[in-house]
């Protein structure tokens, strides 16, 4: 028999799109050197940068010193703003000190996979022929990636038992040494989407059994969640969920190899002409979803200036621009501080009202929030009413998902190079420590207090993920991942005399339904005669007779067992 299992292997990033490391070494605080704040270093980020919408007519990219600006280096600090003065003149170009290093990208374990019409896309990459299809539908060529997909998967059945005697030259009454299925080879369809663990090889002569087949794994990012397919629109059932790197789960068993005639020998019975059939390998549709696992997630309302943090705070490069969903899918980048302590920080596409019914962009990004441990908040303090936009985005995750609105947070006030964010600050700041809430300030794009966001944040990670590690130490339960493969072999070894009998009146078909007898019907091999005499013993021994005659069966009923179709004889009517 050959299982089915998933394995969850660490991956270069968790989208399946470019990647960019890009090394440097920039020490943003050169001015203000403090044994609080360490300095921030941006060595082997790995980051993911998607695309952007064409520019749209009618927005105009700001000149970050405009004559109305003012620099955070000219704002006073003062105890009612308590903004920290950073002068960045010091700061030197990037790309003049480090130039760009070449482009790594490390694919890992996926392969090439065709996308199915119906499947909504595959894990993995496409090829030519999809790739000019969906350029024709105008799809930004960087978008085409995918983390939802739907796979079939089967385990592989079980192989044949065989009838055959021994015949040797001094062994003229050789008894029965009919050998037992085994499992088979593995057979993988790598252009599709099926994944089908080999059938076991039937059994021989000579008591030799089948060869058993490999299994079949299917390797997915860490961060995957699997469900079952959905029926009518609901969303299946969770049945699994992949988070770490090297986690393994054992998702259908393979089928049971059938019994050769050798194995039906008895004190009565020494020569058996009977074998069974391999049990066939379970069989289902799974849908995958790749959830980011960042450890924090950069949320905030559109055009806040979420890409424009994260570009500063690591080695990550998105698109950065004055119009709103300049971001439409996730970006990542790695904050490294001293001390060896790094983060995953997660830049995620703006967040409107009716997100959470789908407005926007809606489910598909507030879905990749759900595995940050902590929220950063950029508020566009240059807007109209920033705490109507903190409060409106705080309300949206809370509708989504109440844990959401759980998860610890900073607030970043943004633009404060602006006149209109920083004459806005105080207020917003009162209005926010009324609530308990100690906000941050920053200018982003003039990479000013931006270190102290990203430090905020990275100790709530620690002081959360020790919250968490002591909270898991208390139960000490170990996680099983192969409860879908205990399920399958639950219901596969349900007792032969557990079933259930159901009639349609019209037709007089009564139909037999349990997986210990359905089990047995598959694994009969009809052509042995002494196969059907075993059957009927068993529909004898394990009641099936006795509850259809009670039940008011009539001669000529039809009876269904599984793929087996009988006819009800008035001589059993009788019995
Ligand atoms: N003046 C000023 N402009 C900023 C600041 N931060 C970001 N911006 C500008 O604001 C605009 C939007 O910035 P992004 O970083 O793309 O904003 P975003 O939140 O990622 O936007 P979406 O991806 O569309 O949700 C860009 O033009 C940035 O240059 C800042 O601190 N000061
Ligand atoms: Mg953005």
């Amino acid at each position: 028999m050959a299982s089915i299992s998933v394995h969850a292997v660490p991956l270069h990033r968790p989208c399946l799109t470019q990647a960019h490391a890009r090394p440097t070494t920039r020490n943003l605080r050169k001015s203000k050197p403090n044994e609080d704040f360490p300095a921030l270093r941006f060595g082997g980020g790995d980051a993911t940068t998607y695309t952007r919408l064409p520019q749209r007519d009618g927005f105009v990219e700001p000149t970050h010193h405009s004559p109305n600006e003012v620099k955070l280096s000219d704002v006073p600090t003062t105890p009612e703003n308590g903004y920290p003065l950073v002068d960045d003149s010091s700061i030197e170009d990037e790309d003049q000190v480090f130039g760009e290093m070449p482009l790594k990208i490390d694919y890992g374990e996926f392969e090439d996979f065709d996308e199915d019409p119906d499947s909504g896309g595959v894990l993995g990459f496409e090829d030519e022929e999809v790739e000019v299809e969906v350029k024709e539908k105008g799809v930004p060529a960087v978008m085409r990636c995918f983390d939802q997909t739907k796979i079939y998967v089967k385990a592989g059945d079980g192989g044949n038992g065989v009838v055959a005697f021994r015949r040797e030259k001094y062994v003229p009454l050789g008894g029965p040494s009919g050998g037992d299925g085994g499992r088979g080879g593995v057979f993988i369809w790598r252009k599709n989407i099926h994944f089908r663990a080999g059938r076991g090889s039937h059994g021989q002569g000579r008591n030799q059994h089948g060869a058993k087949g490999e299994d079949v794994v299917v390797k997915v990012a860490p961060g995957t969640v699997i469900r079952e397919s959905a029926v009518e629109g609901e969303e299946g059932k969770v049945l699994l969920e992949l988070l770490h790197p090297g986690q393994r789960a054992l998702l259908l068993p393979g089928g049971r190899g059938g019994r050769g005639n050798a194995s039906f020998k008895t004190g009565t019975n020494k020569v058996p002409t009977i074998a069974e059939n391999g049990e066939e390998g379970a069989e289902m549709w799974l849908e995958l979803e790749l959830k980011l696992v960042a450890d924090v997630g950069i949320v905030g309302a559109p055009n806040a200036g979420k890409s424009t943090l994260l570009s500063v705070i690591s080695a990550a490069q998105p698109t950065i621009a004055n119009y709103p969903f300049t971001t439409l899918l996730p970006n990542l980048g790695v904050v490294s501080f001293d001390y060896d302590a790094t983060m995953v920080v997660a830049d995620l596409p703006g967040l409107l009202e009716g997100a959470h019914r789908g407005f926007g962009l809606g489910h598909e990004f507030l879905r990749h929030t759900e595995r940050c441990t902590v929220l950063i908040h950029v508020i566009d303090g240059s807007g109209q009413q920033p705490e109507y936009e903190y409060d409106a985005i705080r309300l949206e995750l809370e509708l989504f998902n109440p844990e959401l609105s759980e998860k610890p947070f900073v607030v970043a006030y943004n633009k404060m190079d602006l006149p209109e964010a920083y004459e806005k600050w105080s207020s917003f700041k009162k209005s926010l420590l009324a609530r308990g809430i100690e906000p941050f300030c920053m200018s982003a794009a003039n990479r000013q207090g931006t270190n102290e966001v990203a430090l905020a944040a990275f100790k709530l990670l620690q002081k959360t993920t020790e919250v968490n590690d002591s909270a898991e130490g208390l139960v000490m339960e170990p996680v099983n991942l192969n409860h879908v493969a205990d399920l399958v072999h639950k219901q596969r070894n349900t007792p032969i005399n557990e079933f259930e009998i159901s009639c349609d009146g019209n037709t007089r078909t009564w139909n037999v339904a349990g997986g210990g007898i359905q089990r047995f019907v598959q694994m009969t091999n009809w052509q042995y005669a002494e196969s059907m005499r075993r059957f009927q013993h068993v529909l004898e021994a394990c009641g099936v007779n006795k509850s259809l005659v009670k039940l008011g069966v009539k001669e000529g009923d039809r009876v269904v067992v599984g793929e087996m179709e009988m006819v009800w004889e008035g001589a059993k009517d009788k019995a």
